[in-house]
């Protein structure tokens, strides 16, 4: 099956900085993305690109085949919501869902309402009196009833509550379940979205570090726990991402292509393993390529970064 986007060696400067450096993947249908990384590492660029408000410097984008630039056969199938979105003034609610109901072909209406009393939101309301989370929602009640084919939410939930958060979760994962779509969420809130990502894009500095399944990811690295020389041995075999000196133990954050015979060397040397948790495999991922010197700490819960 062709890509839904292909991204080839895509280069964004602005000036003096490099915002995307050589960027290349493709996305395929009815997935879900995360699209993970650190303020300022390129995501909302990536995204703005890909729905043609912005330009690229070098390099190709391809969505539904076609580059997206002025070309509404393309453009009518994509739905990008927006952190911080503005709207007219003068609309209410009800007259920013009826005009996203006109632009978006696959909108569905009944999903739009229900959503509606999901976030509590007042139809007949202008938008300029809209709590910040509340506007957050109008948003996200876009996103998902546009039911668009390929969607994007680039942190959506500015201002939103942990209830509401949730409801969008669950919403979301329900009505993808039933008309699969092709969705990319970027997002700073990493466990909270991680039972939905299916596939993992981590961008630093302008660099694509992961393009990878999630659930590979998860077997990929590990947190070894136990004493020093153990953790020492068994590190041997990965790329080691992070450590914490606690006296004569460690912990530490490990990449590899691991297998269940290194559970069962784990154990042989008396340590814990476990699978790392999303967030904290993206923060020692875009952490270790600082190239910070390893430190010793001693028996404190400061960490060493290796
Ligand atoms: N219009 C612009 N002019 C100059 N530099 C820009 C512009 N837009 C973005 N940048 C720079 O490009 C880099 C990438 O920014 P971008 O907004 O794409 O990052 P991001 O990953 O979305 O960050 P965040 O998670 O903080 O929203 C940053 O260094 C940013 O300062």
């Amino acid at each position: 099956m062709s890509p839904v986007v292909t991204v080839t060696d895509l280069t964004k400067r602005y000036g003096g900085v490099t915002a995307l450096d050589g960027v290349s993947f493709s996305l395929a249908e009815n997935r879900i993305y995360g699209l993970l990384g650190r303020n300022g590492a390129g995501k909302t660029t990536l995204m703005q690109i890909l729905t043609a408000q912005n330009f690229a410097t070098s390099g190709d984008v391809a969505v539904f085949g076609q580059h997206p630039y002025e070309n509404e056969r393309v453009l009518s199938r994509i739905s990008f919501i927006k952190e911080s979105q503005t709207y007219p003034s003068a609309l209410r609610v009800h007259h920013v869902l009826r005009a996203a109901s006109l632009v978006h072909p696959c909108w569905d209406e009944e999903l739009a309402q229900q959503l509606v009393d999901d976030f509590r939101l007042p139809p007949r309301r202008n938008v300029r009196k809209l709590s910040r989370g509340m506007l957050s929602s109008l948003g996200i009640i876009v996103g998902l009833a546009s039911r668009a084919p390929l969607t994007f939410f680039d942190e959506p939930y500015l201002g939103l509550d942990a209830v509401a958060r949730q409801i969008f979760y669950d919403r979301l994962l329900a009505d993808y379940t039933e008309h699969p779509r092709t969705i990319v969420l970027s997002t700073h809130l990493i466990d909270e979205v991680s039972d939905l990502i299916e596939h993992v894009l981590l961008i630093d500095r302008g660099r694509l570090l992961l393009d990878v399944e999630a659930e590979a990811l998860r077997g990929q690295v590990l947190t070894v726990a136990g004493p020093v020389a153990a953790v020492d041995e068994f590190t041997r075999t990965g790329a080691e991402l992070h450590r914490v000196l606690l006296g004569g133990a460690a912990r530490a954050t490990v990449r590899g292509d691991f297998g269940p015979t290194d559970h069962d060397r784990a154990r042989a040397l008396g340590l814990t393993l476990e699978a790392s948790s999303l967030q904290d495999t993206v923060v020692r991922l875009t952490t270790a390529t600082n190239g910070a010197a390893p430190a010793t700490v001693g028996a404190t819960s400061k960490e060493a970064v290796r």
